[in-house]
């Protein structure tokens, strides 16, 4: 097999993680970083120190701030948070295979492998159970690529699985990718739980009523039911609603003790106003959605969303 040439466009946590998951099978990889100041630090310090710290980049891992020398790879993994994506796209070749790697949606509401179908014709998505930092020490994980070409999911499981990162493959792209989008909502709310000091019982009904309402958004939407209870779903819901790591969950947390948002990219927020205008628009109960976007607009406090939520109508448990 030849060596295959990896760029990562974005060098936050997940970029940096994913380019050392590149690097460990032997991959030639670029680090792309937006900001030529990033670019030296990282560079010349061999650590990520803002978003990645403690853990030491190889002497061959070369980080550039050139997007125009970084272009010419085998792969191009987008690693931006998602509001970035859509101007990026527009600085891709349309023919280079791209691997999308953000767990949010375009400003509209569109998911991003669609938003990136119009212009591009070679495209995967990367989503998982994945913790930068346990990922970058070389914990064991696994993760899914999916595309509908088989022949670019391989290639990207070529590049990317080691005895440390097992990747799956998969034809369900819009499945692998919006389980990493709607997970991030609940990941939200579990954090709400948590920070309530809620009780265990309060954090499986979370979760379990979570993937319910994940699975109406992903049914309407044409994915594939099995994709949802895969890692790209159920695995990353576990993962990111009961990781002191994830940004989601201690977003959440914050919001129910009043305490103020720590600065970092915080995707469910987001997500969690856009599903709520998506449940206005067709009718579809998306309740957790509801709470949380109400909640991180200071409409409802934290107590008003939970009797909200338990105060709802009576249904049936599979409605
Ligand atoms: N951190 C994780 O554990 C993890 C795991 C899986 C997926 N993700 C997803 O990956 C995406 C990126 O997350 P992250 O954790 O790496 O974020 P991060 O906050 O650690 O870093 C974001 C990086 O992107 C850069 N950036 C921001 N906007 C940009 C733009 N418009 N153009 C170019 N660069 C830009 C920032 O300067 C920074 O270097 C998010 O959608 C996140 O949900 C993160
Ligand atoms: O830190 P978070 O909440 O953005 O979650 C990170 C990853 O998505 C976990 O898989």
């Amino acid at each position: 097999m030849t060596t295959q040439r990896v760029t990562v466009l974005g060098a936050g946590g997940w970029g940096t993680a994913l380019a050392l998951c590149a690097h460990r099978t032997g991959c030639q990889v670029t680090l792309w970083a937006r900001r030529p100041e990033a670019a030296q630090e990282l560079q010349q310090q061999r650590e990520n120190r803002a978003y990645l710290p403690g853990v030491a980049l190889p002497a061959s891992l070369k980080v550039t701030s050139d997007l125009a020398g970084s272009l010419q790879a085998d792969l191009l993994l987008v690693v931006l948070p998602s509001l970035g994506v859509p101007e990026m796209l527009t600085l891709l070749p349309p023919d280079r295979p791209l691997v999308l790697c953000a767990k949010g949606l375009a400003p509209g509401g569109e998911p991003l492998s669609e938003l990136a179908a119009r212009t591009h014709s070679h495209l995967a998505v990367l989503s998982g159970p994945n913790l930068a930092g346990e990922i970058a020490q070389g914990l064991p994980a696994a993760t899914v690529v999916a595309s509908r070409d088989p022949h670019l999911a391989q290639a990207a499981q070529q590049a990317l699985m080691s005895a440390s990162l097992r990747i799956y493959t998969s034809s369900d792209v819009l499945g692998v990718e919006l389980g990493g989008v709607l997970k991030n909502v609940i990941a939200l709310a579990a954090g709400m739980v948590d920070g309530l000091q809620l009780g265990d019982n309060a954090k499986a009904a979370l979760l379990t009523r979570g993937l319910a309402e994940m699975r109406r958004y992903l049914s309407a939407n044409g994915a594939q039911e099995a994709t949802l209870y895969g890692l790209s779903g159920l695995g990353d819901l576990i993962a990111t609603a009961s990781s002191p790591q994830s940004r989601n969950r201690a977003a959440g947390e914050a919001l129910a003790q009043g305490r103020p948002l720590p600065g970092k990219v915080v995707e469910g927020l987001r997500t969690a106003a856009l599903l709520d205008q998506w449940a206005q628009q067709t009718g579809q109960p998306m309740p957790i959605a509801h709470a949380v976007t109400q909640v991180a607009q200071g409409t409802w406090s934290p107590h008003e969303g939970l009797r909200w939520l338990m105060e709802r109508g009576a249904k049936s448990e599979l409605e």
